[in-house]
């Protein structure tokens, strides 16, 4: 028999227990079908046989009506009763071949995954889908594995994709509206992407089912725009969008959220309403959907400063960027100086998207898994130009961002096109927080200009470098001290004169696009 077509787009996962006061199970499933669920899974770990099947009969009442398939968890006896469209099991649960010789061949069999060895048996047992996951530590579900985040998601998919038979995917574990579509759309591979998500407690739990599923859908179905990169960027026309960058950030007023080390603070502070922006200093969890709401923000995560909690901090405040289709700058300092560090950049990149990435050589190169020279906060250039672009280029293409590597030259790519910046002044590498108010300043560009993530981030480092070169020759400047407030005063300057339409000194720029040599 031909295998029916199934949309997993939006897979519901039901649960009992998380249905809101007022309503029934079966009312928030109607809604959340209302709201375009395109597949509903049934999931009663307590409940006594009987009264399974009368909930599976109400159930089935409702999904019959709207043509979307109703699959039981775990119980074949359950599915065969009403004659259900397919079951889902767990690793520990009946097995595929007993599983399929009970329903046939035209039901739905799917099964729960967390690695590629796990889907390799299911796919060889003949599953139709696996549940991938649990992606992050969910609180509807005990997890027995620790959570796999978007690599572990990749890892499957890259198998799933040498794997002749179609086996479709679905990602599962706090998938919900601030997750979703970082989830579905960057653990992507060449080839295979994700069939959709399932949901539990985001939709079961919800007050307006409807929409969530409708949002839900979208983040599923909708390309984000950081999956797709400009080609053939040439220098000029790039140079020529700059001012226009630099002119909205003064007209606009982006708000830039820093969650920055206590080094940085106040001069990352200073430099963002020199350049027009307006920043907020917090790492206060409970006010992030405040902040993310507001029109024109985005998000600086610096983390110089571990924490105890400083993970959980990060991710609480991307999930609200992300939530609101707001852009995310990581500044990695010190990325690679000790393991905490190490691991909470891994676990950033395996829960978060980010718009930008800047670091200098030696936290680039630790992010991207290369040697460096990199001693605590201080980088290294010891690397060639070709080294550092190819590290760049690569990281920016797997992990759909745009990176700035800060030196004595900065290289910027989105992965397809690489500018190296040699603007800038020896005062820079003199003082501290110097990349970190670098990162900001990206903030409020990215702010602006979403759309072209690279405009921004060679914006930024424009405007930066260049005032750093005035600032350093600037009356009254005599060392790294004087220096500081020079910049910032040259910062406010270029920045205004740029918005009155005085672009000249753009005329000083030095960048050029790199082009590996045969
Ligand atoms: N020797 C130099 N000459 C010119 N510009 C420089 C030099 N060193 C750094 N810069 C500039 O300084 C800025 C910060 O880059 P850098 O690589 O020093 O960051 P960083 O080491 O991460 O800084 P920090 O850790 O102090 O915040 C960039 O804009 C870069 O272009
Ligand atoms: C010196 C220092 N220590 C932690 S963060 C920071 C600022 C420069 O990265
Ligand atoms: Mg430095």
């Amino acid at each position: 028999m031909v295998p029916r077509k199934v949309d997993y787009s939006l897979y519901l996962v039901t649960d009992p227990y998380l249905v809101p006061n007022g309503t029934t199970l079966e009312e928030q499933v109607q809604k959340a079908i209302d709201g375009g669920v395109t597949l509903v899974q049934l999931r009663e770990k307590d409940a006594e046989t009987c009264d399974f099947i009368a909930r599976a009969k109400a159930i089935q009442a409702i999904t019959k009506k709207a043509g979307v398939p109703l699959l039981i968890n775990d119980r074949v006896d359950v599915a065969l009763a009403i004659d259900a469209d397919g079951i889902h099991i767990g690793q520990e649960d009946i097995d595929v071949a007993t599983a399929r010789k009970l329903l046939g061949s035209d039901k739905i069999i799917g099964m729960s995954v967390s690695y590629v060895s796990e889907a390799a048996k299911a796919v060889e047992d003949g599953v139709d889908y696996v549940g991938i996951g649990a992606i992050y530590d969910t609180a509807t579900k005990k997890p027995k594995k620790p959570p796999i985040g978007i690599n572990g998601v990749r890892k499957v998919l890259s198998y799933l994709s040498s794997v002749p038979r179609y086996v479709a995917t679905v990602a599962i574990g706090s998938l919900n509206l601030k997750t979703a579509r970082n989830v579905v759309h960057l653990s992507a591979v060449p080839g295979r992407r994700l069939d959709g998500i399932a949901v539990v407690s985001a939709i079961t739990a919800a007050k307006d089912p409807t929409a969530v599923s409708r949002e839900l859908l979208g983040l599923v179905r909708d390309t984000p725009y950081w999956m797709s990169v400009v080609p053939n960027r040439d220098v000029s026309s790039v140079l020529a969008e700059v001012p226009v960058v630099i002119s909205k950030v003064r007209l606009e007023t982006p708000f830039v959220h820093n969650i920055i080390n206590r080094v940085a603070t106040n001069f990352a502070a200073n430099v963002n309403l020199a350049i027009g922006s307006s920043p907020a200093m917090s790492e206060n969890t409970p006010e992030f959907d405040d902040f993310a709401g507001i029109p024109n923000s985005a998000l600086l995560i610096n983390m110089g400063f571990g924490t105890d909690d400083w993970v959980e901090t990060y991710l609480a405040a991307a999930g609200a960027y992300a939530k609101k289709l707001r852009p995310v700058v990581l500044d990695p300092v010190a990325a690679g100086a000790s393991e905490l560090r190490k691991g909470a950049v891994k676990s950033l990149l395996n829960w978060c998207h980010f718009d930008i990435i800047k670091g200098n050589e030696g936290e680039i190169f630790s992010i991207a898994g290369e040697a460096s020279q990199m001693r605590g906060v201080d980088s290294t250039s010891n690397s060639q130009l070709q080294k550092k672009a190819n590290v760049i280029e690569a990281l920016a293409s797997k992990e759909k961002t745009i990176v700035i590597l800060t030196g004595k030259e900065d290289l910027i790519s989105d992965g397809m096109t690489t500018f190296v910046l040699r603007n800038g002044h020896g005062y820079l590498a003199d003082i501290t927080a110097s990349g970190c108010v670098l990162g900001s300043i990206v903030g409020a560009m990215v702010a602006v200009s979403l759309h072209d993530r690279f405009l921004a981030a060679v914006a930024g480092v424009l405007l930066y470098t260049i005032a750093a070169e005035r600032a350093a020759v600037a009356p009254g400047v005599r060392g790294p001290g004087t220096f500081i407030g020079a910049l910032i005063d040259e910062l406010y300057i270029l920045s205004k004169a740029t918005a009155d339409g005085d672009v000249s000194w753009l005329e000083s720029a030095r960048l050029e696009r790199y082009v590996e040599e045969a």
